[in-house]
């Protein structure tokens, strides 16, 4: 049973706490998109899918309590929270993208006059409830594409990877992308041995992927985030994988930050390099890597632990929650639910697949 950080029925929804996971495994109630947009904020949720769905599914419990008057209103009170719970973290894409397809919907349900006040209310709610079967179905498929992309690659032998960050159960609705093709090794037999990085400072490696390899049962080590090299340098790496919160036009993609440095190591020791993410996450209206507006976390994030100091008092930080990744260095290719593709081509076989629809 792979874990299930977000739980969900019409007029409720609970989200893991991953702000005291691994010690801790307590859920909290998110009944409004208030509630939503600070569990966002505070990552209590976090990953860029977890954050799309969970947002979305918190103005769907608000619909659900809220009555409405004309259409009109409900068409700016569906606006209106949209917009307020893109703007909790800006970096990840999936939650403007799920908003941007919320607005349409709603514009299109609105201008329809067939169609009465509540089942526009509850088509919406619906909507927001197919985020999820849909999610853990994307994240699958990219599970197969990425594992069977890699396996090709070594003679369908057991293989050693290194991953970043968390993109498991615990970032998606579940499955997860980057660490859904490690969970479909492990599932083939086809997994020798994952090792993850701590991912300083929020600590998403040590504190969230640990805990799901560990849940899984998966052979797999912990890495301090300067042991990489070292690492490719000692191990038979086959592969990095990780995950996405912006995938742009040229391919350049942004994830937790370490990402980059991850990439170059995996250059200079010919690993190849996989970014494994959903459609959702790319980004076709920024041009380059440069233009991603990248999230500062609070300086507290890095100088404390669980409260305690851990940094000299009085020195200041810089605490970039992402970097960029250039589409050169994403060797391996982008693995999405239509396959794995060039970085540089991605736009081009995003539009061919929008084409086919
Ligand atoms: C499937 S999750 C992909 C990314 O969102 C993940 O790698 C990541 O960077 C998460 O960052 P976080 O700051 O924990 O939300």
């Amino acid at each position: 049973m792979t874990l299930q950080a977000i739980r969900y029925h019409r007029g409720h929804l609970e989200i893991l706490d991953q702000l005291l996971l691994p010690d801790v495994s307590k859920f909290i109630p998110l009944h409004n998109t208030d509630e939503g947009w600070m569990a966002i904020k505070l990552m209590q949720v976090r990953g860029a899918p977890a954050i799309a769905i969970v947002g979305c599914l918190s103005l769907a419990v608000e619909l659900t309590k809220k009555d409405f008057s004309t259409r009109k209103e409900l068409k700016e009170f569906v606006h209106e929270k949209l917009n307020y719970l893109v703007s909790a973290r800006p970096t990840a894409v999936n939650i403007a993208d799920a908003a941007a397809k919320g607005k349409t919907l709603i514009n299109q349900l609105i201008d329809n006059e067939d169609i009465e006040l509540e089942d526009i209310k509850l088509s919406l709610i619906k909507e927001f409830e197919n985020m999820l079967q849909a999610d853990i179905d994307v994240n699958r498929s990219i599970g197969r594409y990425g594992a069977e992309h890699i396996l090709k690659n070594c003679n369908n032998e057991p293989v050693m990877v290194m991953t970043h960050c968390n993109t498991g159960s615990l970032a998606t609705a579940g499955y997860g992308t980057a660490l859904g093709v490690i969970r479909h090794l492990h599932e083939h037999n086809k997994l020798d041995r994952v090792y993850c990085t701590e991912t300083r400072p929020y600590n998403q490696g040590a504190r969230l992927t640990a805990y799901e390899l560990v849940h899984e049962k998966m052979n797999a080590s912990l890495i301090c985030d300067n042991m990489a090299a070292a690492c490719m340098a000692s191990n038979k790496i086959h592969a990095v994988i990780v995950g996405a919160d912006r995938v742009v036009a040229n391919g350049d993609t942004a994830n937790k930050i370490g990402t980059y440095q991850l990439a170059i190591i995996a250059k200079y020791h010919n690993v190849p390099f996989y970014v494994a993410c959903p459609k959702t996450t790319f980004d076709p209206n920024i041009k380059s890597g440069k233009d991603i507006h990248i999230e500062i976390r609070p300086e507290h994030e890095m100088t404390t632990l669980k409260g305690i100091k851990i940094a000299a008092a009085g020195i200041s930080c810089w605490n970039p929650a992402f970097d960029v990744t250039p589409a050169e260095l994403i060797t391996g290719g982008i693995i999405t639910e239509y396959g794995v593709f060039n970085p540089r081509e991605i736009q081009d076989k995003f539009n061919e697949f929008d084409q086919q629809r």
